[in-house]
């Protein structure tokens, strides 16, 4: 259990409200985690579903700065895995942070938004769940999504592939390429959207959440029904890593170094054929959840100063 955990307001009503699924909840005997309440593991109210690349880290850990969240702290990959999967709810519930009544558990898997048995599956454990996605404009997440995968790479040793060389195909932007498909944001939207109302699902903009968190972590608090308790003082800006980190009750930390590398450089000319790429299936999903983000006018900038 993390810092972020157990720092409960219990509300038993709230929590009872959020989930349907007490049978499937893990009662902790109060010796076993040394707290006469008797926190225990539940299922989570609220998933980060997405998108891989995303933000999805900076999210959940500024979300556990509320004190009415626990967090799990690894991807759990319980809808997408089929050996986890499986293994059935209770499983799942292990997998969980310890929490109190009245808080809300949280876990994030950044690959359940692309997957797509996913939403089918989190309807199926709970119809009403609040859904959280994090979404980046589609060209840098391609490019991230790159570097990710750059990484792992490097770290196997096994031969490094020029971004080109899969980016492209016959001169082209090559659809088969994995990071490609990941950032067509309406097709699997789409998928969400055949179980799960639009209200149900929050976007949070990936980008703004580098710029400025606090105001973007505002709407996620609401959407949650949360109390207002995240604040601007909770998040200062390191000139050196580049990135807001967090400040929780006087203790300083910023995200993994994993987290806000530096992209590959690519030519204006590859970078301006993958922003065209994604301009239509950007309109798409503008058109799919009624709001639109900055990922086209970027484009329309950069043509601009061509
Ligand atoms: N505050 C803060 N600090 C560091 N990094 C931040 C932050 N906020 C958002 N980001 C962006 O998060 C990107 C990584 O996204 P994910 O955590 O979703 O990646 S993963 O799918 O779980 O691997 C990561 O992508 P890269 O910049 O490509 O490394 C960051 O741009």
């Amino acid at each position: 259990v993390t810092w972020t955990h157990l720092r409960a307001l219990p509300n038993a009503a709230y929590l009872q409200a959020a989930s349907g699924h007490q049978e499937l909840f893990v009662p902790t005997p109060a010796a076993a985690t040394g707290d006469a309440e008797g926190a225990s593991r539940r299922l989570p109210q609220t998933i980060i579903i997405g998108v891989r690349k995303g933000g999805t880290r900076a999210l959940i850990e500024m979300l556990g700065l509320h004190g009415d969240v626990a967090a799990a702290e690894n991807e759990v990959h319980f809808f997408d895995w089929e050996n986890h999967f499986e293994k059935g709810f209770s499983w799942y519930v292990s997998q969980m942070p310890f929490s109190y009544p009245g808080q809300i558990t949280v876990e994030k898997t950044p690959a359940y938004f692309t997957s797509g048995k996913v939403p089918g599956r989190v309807h199926r454990m709970n119809p009403h769940i609040k859904l959280l996605l994090i979404l980046r404009d589609p060209t840098e997440r391609v490019l991230s999504d790159y570097t990710q995968v750059f990484y792992n790479r490097l770290q196997r040793r096994k031969q490094l592939q020029p971004i080109e060389s899969v980016l492209l195909r016959d001169g082209e932007i090559n659809l088969d390429y994995k990071a490609v498909n990941r950032s067509l944001y309406y097709v699997h939207m789409q998928n969400w959207l055949r179980f799960f109302p639009p209200e149900r699902i929050h976007i949070v903009d990936g980008d703004r959440l580098i710029r400025d968190p606090f105001p973007e972590m505002e709407r996620v608090e609401q959407f949650l029904s949360l109390s207002p308790q995240i604040n601007a003082s909770n998040f200062y800006f390191n000139k050196t890593k580049g990135f807001y980190c967090l400040r929780d009750h006087g203790r300083e930390r910023c995200l993994h170094d994993s987290k806000g590398r530096a992209h590959p450089q690519v030519s204006a000319a590859l970078r301006d054929k993958l922003y065209r790429f994604f301009h239509e299936p950007n309109k798409k999903f503008f058109e799919l959840v009624g709001r639109t983000f900055d990922w086209n006018e970027k484009r329309e900038h950069h043509e601009y100063y061509r």
